[in-house]
């Protein structure tokens, strides 16, 4: 579905990811782990366009993102949860959604769906993003990204900061996504919110990709853990 090849970017003239390759197929769940650091947030800017390729190229399905404006990734069915949310703090909850689904009315989820993944949300469609709780508020962000039903989903730390209820609430849209067929390429510090999900795991280490295993290795050789992340 997604795929980097031998990706090179960085920040102005500091290189920071070094020919990354990496897939993330439909239906599963990519985790990207690495330490602080080591450039999870990096590769998904890059996969974003929000900065640009030195080398290497993007591709979604067989189509190349590379040199594409973010928004045009974005349309193209790619959905970014940033960390730190990036809300609308004065519009509402209904608001903040209409302009998700703004530069693609036409086949944009109605809010109906987006309620039925987001209950929550529904209560409080009315109410100003600045005033919701930081679960409530990373819900937002997600429900947002949705609206343009992406094929695949990028999700930066989704469960920093929250309270253990918020953080399943996160972890059970996050495998409705995989159940519907989405890509998703989470990136998470905390590797207890992502051990029971995670499908494969990429593990970056300045810049470059060190060792890509499936799930079921991550769960069952704590070694690996061990080795890449001292944990
Ligand atoms: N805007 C920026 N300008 C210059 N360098 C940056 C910028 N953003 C990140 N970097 C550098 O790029 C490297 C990778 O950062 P990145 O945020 O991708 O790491 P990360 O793996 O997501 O880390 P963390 O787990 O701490 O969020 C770091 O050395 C960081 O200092």
């Amino acid at each position: 579905m997604l795929k980097l090849d031998q990706v090179d970017a960085g920040y102005g003239r500091a290189q920071v990811l070094r020919s990354v390759s990496l897939e993330a197929k439909a239906g599963e769940i990519t985790c990207l782990l690495g330490r602080n650091g080591a450039g999870k947030t990096t590769t998904l800017k890059a996969i974003m366009q929000v900065i640009p390729l030195m080398s290497g190229a993007v591709y979604l399905e067989s189509s190349s993102l590379s040199e594409r404006a973010a928004q045009d990734v974005a349309r193209s069915g790619v959905g970014y949860v940033p960390q730190g949310r990036r809300l609308f703090g004065a519009l509402t909850v209904a608001e903040n959604l209409d302009v998700g689904r703004f530069t693609r009315p036409q086949d944009s989820m109605v809010l109906e769906e987006v309620f039925e993944l987001f209950p929550r949300l529904r209560e409080r469609s009315q109410q100003r993003a600045n005033t919701l709780s930081g679960g409530e508020q990373q819900m937002l962000a997600m429900a947002r990204a949705l609206c343009l039903r992406p094929k695949v989903v990028l999700l930066d730390e989704p469960t920093e900061g929250l309270q253990p209820s918020m953080m399943e609430a996160i972890r059970n849209v996050t495998r409705t996504l995989r159940e519907r067929g989405v890509a998703v390429v989470l990136v998470e510090q905390r590797i207890e919110a992502i051990l029971d999900l995670a499908d494969h795991a990429v593990f970056l280490e300045n810049g470059q990709v060190v060792e890509t295993v499936p799930g079921e290795a991550l769960r069952d050789t704590p070694q690996i853990l061990a080795r890449h992340l001292g944990v």
